[in-house]
């Protein structure tokens, strides 16, 4: 394997006529929306006690996505050339790292989400080690304390002064060998957390979704239609979290590649990976806005609160009613109270 950063990537020269001026501008808005909806979930989730793991992989997803939300402004600037290449540098060597990790931490969490809403229906009301707030609080401890330290390579690593031959700095040419090679290493080892998280979300959803429709059997309910509704809105969170993240997986191994291998030695196509990046993690970057809305569909008691923070008046029944009808939590109306199972595991 050859460590080095490849001649053809250094001379190739980035083209950022297209993505000076788009970018920015998708940034931007998903800052001012992720920001407020985070803002907003904060400062709700910050007034519910921990009582269960749930609440706690909740918040920490909030924690996540907040910091994730504060390292857009400097992506907004490095990406459209603004200031000079000394912020273009840091970009590099912190925000751009911090935006990573936080984005792979809000995945564990979600897999952890999927895993708790599974046991909830497994074991409604016993408790395994895993149901406990305890637990649930050293895991996402855990989660935050291994992606960083894995992460910390990445910045200590990235420590040679910037190549810059006429064309905007490339974060891989302010790394050593070392670096590349750490890079690239824990580049695979955030797939692995990716497509890991994909299957284990999928196998406890068709097991939630199955539960629920032997629910609504045993209930036996007339309405068909309601049934294969509520399996539809299973998986409504799979979903969102394929579209959001697969595209930027895809993308990324040829690209990370382009910067530690000598891959793609023509230019064009070092570009076109470059810009398929750069347009696939902007969809990934789109789940911190995505997220604050799983708290309403799932989270009883963060709905309960943001009703009451907007006033009943502000926020009219109507458009609650239609809120929770598009909602993933599944509640069954026409299942008697006692065999009610609803999305979130709980029975009613
Ligand atoms: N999955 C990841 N986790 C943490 N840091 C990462 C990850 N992927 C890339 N980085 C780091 O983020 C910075 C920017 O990387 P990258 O987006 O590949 O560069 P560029 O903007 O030049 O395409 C680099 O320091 C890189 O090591």
């Amino acid at each position: 394997m050859n460590n080095s950063l490849p001649n053809a990537s250094v001379k190739c020269l980035r083209d950022t006529s297209v993505t000076a001026v788009v970018f920015p501008c998708l940034y931007s808005i998903l800052f001012i929306v992720a920001l407020v909806l985070n803002s907003l979930a904060a400062w709700i989730f910050f007034s519910i006690p921990s009582t269960s793991t749930f609440v706690v992989f909740l918040k920490n997803v909030v924690v996540a996505d907040l910091l994730m939300t504060l390292t857009i402004p400097l992506r907004i600037l490095s990406d459209a050339g603004v200031g000079s290449w000394h912020l273009r540098a840091f970009h590099c060597r912190y925000s751009a790292v911090l935006f990573y990790i936080t984005m792979y931490i809000s995945i564990l969490l979600l897999g952890l989400i999927s895993l708790d809403r599974y046991l909830k229906i497994v074991r409604p009301f016993g408790k395994c080690a895993l149901q406990r707030v305890r637990v649930g609080q050293m895991l996402s401890a855990a989660v935050w304390a291994v992606m960083l330290s894995l992460a910390l390579p990445n910045v200590i690593l990235s420590d040679q002064p910037p190549r810059i031959s006429g064309g905007r700095l490339k974060c891989s040419s302010m790394k050593s060998k070392a670096g590349l090679l750490w890079h690239e290493g824990f580049n695979y080892f955030c797939q692995v957390i990716f497509w890991g998280t994909l299957a284990l979300m999928v196998v406890c959803y068709t097991f939630i979704s199955k539960k629920v429709y032997e629910s609504y059997k045993a209930s036996k309910s007339r309405s068909q239609a309601a049934s294969r509704k509520t399996k539809a809105k299973v998986f409504v969170v799979v979903g969102v979290f394929f579209i959001c993240f697969a595209p930027f997986h895809f993308a990324r191994v040829p690209y990370t590649l382009t910067q530690t291998r000598n891959m793609a030695s023509h230019c064009q196509a070092q570009n076109a990976l470059y810009i398929a990046k750069e347009t696939t993690l902007w969809l990934s970057a789109t789940n911190v806005c995505l997220d604050p809305l799983i708290y309403v569909f799932l989270c009883k008691v963060f709905r309960k609160r943001l009703t009451a923070a907007l006033g009943p008046k502000a926020l009219h029944k109507g458009a609650m009613d239609s809120l929770t009808a598009t909602s993933t939590q599944l509640e069954m109306s026409q299942i008697p109270h006692s065999k009610r199972l609803s999305y979130n595991g709980m029975p009613e």
